[in-house]
């Protein structure tokens, strides 16, 4: 599904790869998390997937097609099948729940549309079904200035599947919320993972998470990958390897 031939990407003004030389495949039904300390890459790989990120070596593909050299009519199209969550959310404070789910449906639609924002009432029907399936149906006119973070992330997630995208990618997700309400959201993603399939890539610093919900786990350090495989298989010394002071840190 999505294939990464020797990715490279280092910044303009640095001395090192952020990502270096990463040869990967991605199938459905792979939920995978990232694991690195700040600075290792990992919000680096995941634009690299999503085409948001100019890559110094290499190509990645998506079904065969080759993400890292399209033009943006057709990296827009990619970008749908593509739904994004992000550490802080990336909602619009001032709107409603529903309205901020709503936004996630504007690639699709007639930026004339969007403006009036003109919705179709299967559109509406789609968005307060999502709504419901992530808990927040008594919510749906809330504005999100007054939710919880952990509700707010439930919105960022309809907000990404009333896309209806085969590959969800989540860059820290729960970062900002504390490890219940961050179970609760990985339980929620790994749900919508199975009943839809998709294909699930993740960041995250919380290695008890990906051991409890991932098929597979990477580990990136300073840009290059040291670990690919079962969470089962990431021992302490994986976990040491992967969270010692880095070469690069005071360069
Ligand atoms: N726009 C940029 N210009 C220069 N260097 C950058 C830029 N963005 C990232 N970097 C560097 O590239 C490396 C990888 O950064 P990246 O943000 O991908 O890491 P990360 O693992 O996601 O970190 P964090 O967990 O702190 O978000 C770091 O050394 C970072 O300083």
């Amino acid at each position: 599904m999505i294939e990464m031939k020797n990715v490279s990407v280092r910044y303009p003004g640095t001395k090192f790869d952020a990502l270096s030389d990463i040869h990967l495949t991605f199938e459905k039904g792979d939920f995978v998390c990232i694991l690195g300390k700040s600075g290792a890459g990992k919000s680096t790989f995941i634009r690299c997937i999503n085409g948001l990120q100019q890559l110094t070596q290499g190509e990645v593909f998506l079904d065969g097609k080759q993400v890292s050299n399209m033009k943006e009519e057709q990296l827009r199209q990619v970008r749908l099948e593509m739904g994004m969550i992000f550490q802080h959310f990336n909602l619009i404070p001032r709107m409603s729940v529903i309205q901020n789910v709503l936004t996630g449906i504007f690639g699709y639609r007639s930026n004339f549309k969007n403006l009036i924002g003109l919705f179709s009432a299967d559109e509406l029907e789609q968005a307060k079904r999502i709504i419901s399936e992530v808990g927040l149906s008594d919510m749906m006119d809330r504005r999100v200035e007054r939710l919880s973070g952990g509700q707010k992330q439930r919105v960022g997630i309809a907000r990404a599947m009333v896309q209806q995208p085969r590959i969800l990618l989540g860059d820290e997700p729960v970062a900002s919320l504390d490890p219940g309400t961050s179970n609760h959201i990985f339980k929620l993603l790994k749900e919508m993972h199975q009943r839809l399939d998709l294909l699930t890539i993740i960041n995250v610093h919380d290695i008890d998470l990906a051991k409890r919900y991932a098929t597979r786990v990477l580990a990136l350090k300073d840009g290059k990958l040291i670990f690919d495989g079962h969470p089962d298989e990431f021992a302490e010394s994986n976990y040491k390897e992967t969270y010692e002071s880095s070469d690069h840190l005071f360069i």
